[in-house]
């Protein structure tokens, strides 16, 4: 097999595991209509598979995802890619550690983000999964970098996969675009329980030495196999 047919077998791969994961995020309750989106990193090279813009969800077939540069330019597909493609391209020039990302409007995350409130550390699961609060991230208008920049400088600061874009909703950068859409959907999980317990009184943190001590069992025992701790 050349190296040009490798490629072409990676993309048809990736394209078809996006189209898989938009599914989870409707599964999930992540997402209505044609909100959020999924991308993945084509290794080694310079180029993403994502989404294609407005298009139900429903009607999402691997032939539907398309393939850009990672300036956002289309390089492969017959539509129109995300509108969140320039946000997903800059986060995977400035990570190269990030392989997938996910964007979501799922209800209670977006509620902090509307809020501008970060998640705070009050869940064993946030610490695990997050080591830490669940950060915001700036106001940024869509159709440019600007929603990557703010992702990026956010999360450079923080432990957590998962960032709350203030007025906006979630993207969740992982090791693969399942570790991606594994991130967002905790994240809507843990903003739920913990909007929830503040119903009822404030919650109570989590001591940081005691944070440290769940995020790095979780990171290094928790699970069976290393191909699952990729995940995480
Ligand atoms: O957040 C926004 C727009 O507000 C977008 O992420 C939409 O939720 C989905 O856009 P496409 O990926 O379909 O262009």
């Amino acid at each position: 097999m050349t190296a040009v047919d490798e490629v072409r077998r990676t993309i048809e791969r990736l394209r078809r595991e996006v189209c898989d994961l938009h599914a989870e995020l409707t599964r999930y309750g992540l997402v209505v209509w044609t909100a959020g989106n999924v991308s993945a990193r084509v290794p080694g090279e310079d180029a993403l598979v994502i989404k294609p813009s407005g298009v139900a969800y429903d009607a999402l077939t691997p032939a539907a995802i398309v393939v850009t540069d990672l300036h956002g330019n289309l390089l492969d597909g017959d539509l129109s890619p995300s509108s969140d493609t320039a946000a997903h391209a800059y986060v995977y020039r400035h990570r190269p550690d990030v392989n997938g990302i996910v964007h979501t409007h799922s209800t209670y995350a977006t509620a902090w983000a509307a809020r501008g409130e970060p998640i705070p550390c009050t869940l064993t699961m946030i610490a695990d999964e997050f080591g830490g609060e669940i950060p915001v991230g700036p106001f940024a208008l869509i159709g440019d970098d600007s929603i990557g920049r703010g992702i990026v400088e956010t999360l450079a600061q923080s432990r957590s996969d998962a960032v709350l874009m203030r007025n906006h909703g979630v993207f969740a950068v992982g090791a693969s675009a399942k570790a991606a859409v594994k991130a967002a959907v905790m994240c809507e999980d843990v903003a739920r329980t913990v909007h929830i317990s503040r119903q009822i009184g404030e919650p109570v943190p989590i001591a940081p030495e005691d944070v440290d001590r769940l995020y790095a069992r979780y990171k290094n025992i928790y699970g069976q196999q290393a191909g699952e701790r990729e995940l995480r």
